[in-house]
């Protein structure tokens, strides 16, 4: 997989240089590329924005940079995603699908945004994706990127040093719509407190059981919209009232 993001503050993506993300890239499991969109302004004074049409507080970023820094970038195998407060929701479903992309562009918007037709251009020859990652406003595109950069890239093959954590994890794979259950390691005792006895008695069912209550029991706390979507029969299984 390839990953190029488009940005008015490069230094900004240097954080995915880092840790699991830039061990991938180093070994190989996908290539970064950050490009300065100000280089695709072509005026004197390297104007990205205007004011808005419409009248409006705010500026909006300028189609022509735009289509100049997609020309150089992207093409008819890109997915092109732009972060923004109006887009469709990231969840893990979603993650899972821009990590099977061949290609992918991420736009950073600034200001009030960009201008639509920089999108309904690119759909015209790419698929084009607004993708907003919670509903609250952020300066830029740029924090929204490392955050889809970090949940797709954990899902590409050999990144993960334990893969299964992929499926086990809260929305992952494994076990749709339930919250994760509780996690304990050493010590044994912490500040007076012991773990759940039931984890350190060797009956993997009762422990299997135990950490399915608990996401249930924890998912019914803290997301009841989660539980709206499970099915009847997984509520059924559960041990706990729900
Ligand atoms: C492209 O247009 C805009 C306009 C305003 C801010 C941004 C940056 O993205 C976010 O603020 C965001 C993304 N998901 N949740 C919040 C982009």
């Amino acid at each position: 997989m390839r990953i190029d993001v488009i940005t008015l503050f490069p230094e900004y993506l240097d954080p995915l240089r880092a840790s699991l993300v830039g061990r991938a890239q180093q070994d190989g499991r996908f290539a970064l590329a950050v490009h300065d969109l100000r280089q695709f302004a072509t005026d004197r004074h390297r104007t990205v924005d205007d004011s808005p049409y419409g009248g409006g507080a705010g500026m909006v970023m300028r189609a022509d940079v735009w289509g100049r820094a997609l020309d150089a970038v992207a093409g008819p195998d890109t997915v092109l995603v732009v972060p923004t407060p109006a887009g469709e929701r990231l969840d893990q479903t979603l993650a899972a699908e821009l990590a099977g992309a061949q290609h992918l562009v991420f736009a950073c918007g600034r200001y009030e945004g960009i201008d639509q037709r920089v999108a309904d251009v690119a759909a015209e020859t790419m698929a084009v994706r607004e993708i907003s990652i919670g509903d609250y406003v952020l300066a830029g595109g740029e924090v929204a990127v490392l955050v889809m950069v970090e949940a797709v890239a954990r899902l590409l093959p050999g990144v993960l040093g334990n893969p299964e954590s992929a499926v086990t994890d809260s929305f992952g794979a494994g076990s749709p719509g339930l919250l994760e259950h509780p996690q304990y390691t050493r010590p044994p005792v912490y500040r007076g407190r012991p773990i759940p006895a039931v984890l350190t008695s060797g009956d993997h069912a009762a422990v299997a059981r135990w950490q399915r209550d608990e996401s249930l029991r924890r998912t019914a706390r803290r997301r009841p919209d989660l539980l709206a979507v499970l099915d009847a029969d997984t509520l059924d299984e559960a041990d706990v009232a729900v």
